[in-house]
């Protein structure tokens, strides 16, 4: 199973490494604007699965939620230290 730190790991990496076929550095290149709106999006999805849908789907969207985030994390070069600091 992976944790917040190791999928924050692999995500800093791809984005050095830049392999072909990531959607992250897809991600990524498409900007901090577009990453924004994702991360928006994807809180809804959490919003509405906790509300309406299941234990497990809410989970499910709260990790792509946790995804996205820490992908706006790598674009704007924040480690986990960062935010880590204010918890
Ligand atoms: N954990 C995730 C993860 N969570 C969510 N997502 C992406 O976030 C999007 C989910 O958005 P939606 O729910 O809106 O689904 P969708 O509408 O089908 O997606 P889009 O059409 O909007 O792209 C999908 O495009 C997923 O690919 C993720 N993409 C990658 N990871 C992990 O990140 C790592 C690096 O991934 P790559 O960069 O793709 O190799 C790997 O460990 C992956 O498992």
């Amino acid at each position: 199973m992976k944790t917040f730190d190791a999928l924050f790991a692999e995500l800093t990496e791809k984005s050095v490494t830049r392999p072909e076929g990531s959607g992250t550095v897809k991600e990524l290149d498409a900007g901090v604007h577009a990453i924004g709106k994702k991360i928006v999006e994807e809180a809804a999805e959490v919003w509405m699965a906790a509300e309406y849908e299941t234990d497990e789907r809410t989970a499910e969207e709260i990790s792509q939620l946790i995804y996205h985030l820490q992908v706006l994390m790598v674009a704007k070069g924040l480690t986990l230290d960062d935010v880590y600091a204010h918890l």
